[in-house]
């Protein structure tokens, strides 16, 4: 993947999956992944845990019985954490949901805290859980969660509302929240213009985008989480960031699964791909 240079894939003017404007989207991806499940919302139970301290912090593991006998290693199945970072209401949980639920919600409430939602995709022969933060996009919805954010994060999407360039002037203070919280360079990140379908009351130009992913060093994607004609193109920022992190060195991550009634404890190893994404 880092030779492959995804920039130049991705940015081909005028290209791109079915009715948006502008930044093509690598649909080369999508050849060679497969989505598996449809999405977990965890929706609910995150609100809950977001408002409630006595709550254990979300974790895939949480529910691991080391007491029970039959715990066994299985073969490990690799979780990709992604956070979505932008101002309110420029989208984060319509695209969210585009991409793990495969439509637009007909209401959204502001986002509170974080919502999970995840989906197992395969990408070359191997399933891996894509698991997508849904932050809060208000500041008094956000305050006290911005350290979990951040925390083990593997990929990070900014939004911006094409329609809002002051959704877009503020993308340098979310980067610099990012930045702030030590947020390793290796870690990949994507700008995404969202509400592209709104054609008529576009503000933020493609080029002026397209500069400032440059400027620090990310794709872009401009795309509509509400047209289902973009839902592919919202996929690829999702597959494109899954297909980068498989290229890169293992994830140390643990996995329960339960499978007829035994516990399965994954083990965690070292593998290598030749995705060609
Ligand atoms: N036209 C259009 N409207 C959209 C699109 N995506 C989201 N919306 C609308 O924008 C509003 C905000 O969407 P959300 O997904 O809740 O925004 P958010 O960024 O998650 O907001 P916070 O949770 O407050 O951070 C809702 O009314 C959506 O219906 C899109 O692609 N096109």
């Amino acid at each position: 993947m880092t030779n492959d240079s995804p920039e130049e894939e991705t940015r081909a003017p005028g290209g791109g999956g079915g009715g948006g404007r502008g930044i093509a989207q690598r649909n080369r991806a999508d050849d060679n992944v497969t989505i598996l499940t449809s999405s977990m919302d965890f929706h609910r139970a995150s609100r809950s845990r977001a408002s409630s301290s006595n709550d254990a912090a979300p974790s895939i593991t949480s529910s691991v019985d080391l007491s029970t006998s039959s715990l066994e290693l299985s073969i490990q199945t690799r979780i990709f954490r992604i956070i979505v970072i932008g101002d309110s209401n420029v989208g984060k949980t319509c695209l969210t949901f585009r991409f793990t639920g495969g439509s637009f919600p007909d209401k959204t409430e502001a986002t509170i805290g974080v919502d999970f939602r995840e989906k197992a995709v395969e990408i070359e022969g191997e399933t891996i859980k894509v698991q997508v933060w849904d932050t809060a996009g208000q500041e008094r919805f956000r305050k006290s969660m911005v350290e979990h954010y951040y925390r083990n994060v593997h990929a990070v999407v900014f939004v911006y509302d094409v329609t809002k360039m002051a959704s877009f002037r503020n993308l340098q203070t979310w980067i610099e929240e990012c930045n702030g919280h030590r947020v390793s360079a290796s870690v990949p990140r994507v700008l995404v213009g969202n509400k592209c379908d709104l054609v008529d009351q576009i503000q933020v130009p493609s080029n002026m985008a397209l500069k400032f992913a440059d400027a620090h060093n990310m794709l872009l994607f401009e795309t509509s989480a509400k047209d289902p004609r973009e839902s592919q193109n919202v996929d690829s920022i999702f597959m494109s960031l899954a297909c980068r992190l498989k290229a890169q060195k293992s994830l140390l991550y643990r996995d329960v699964e339960r499978e007829d009634g035994r516990v399965r404890l994954t083990q965690e190893t070292e593998t290598k791909s030749n995705c060609p994404c």
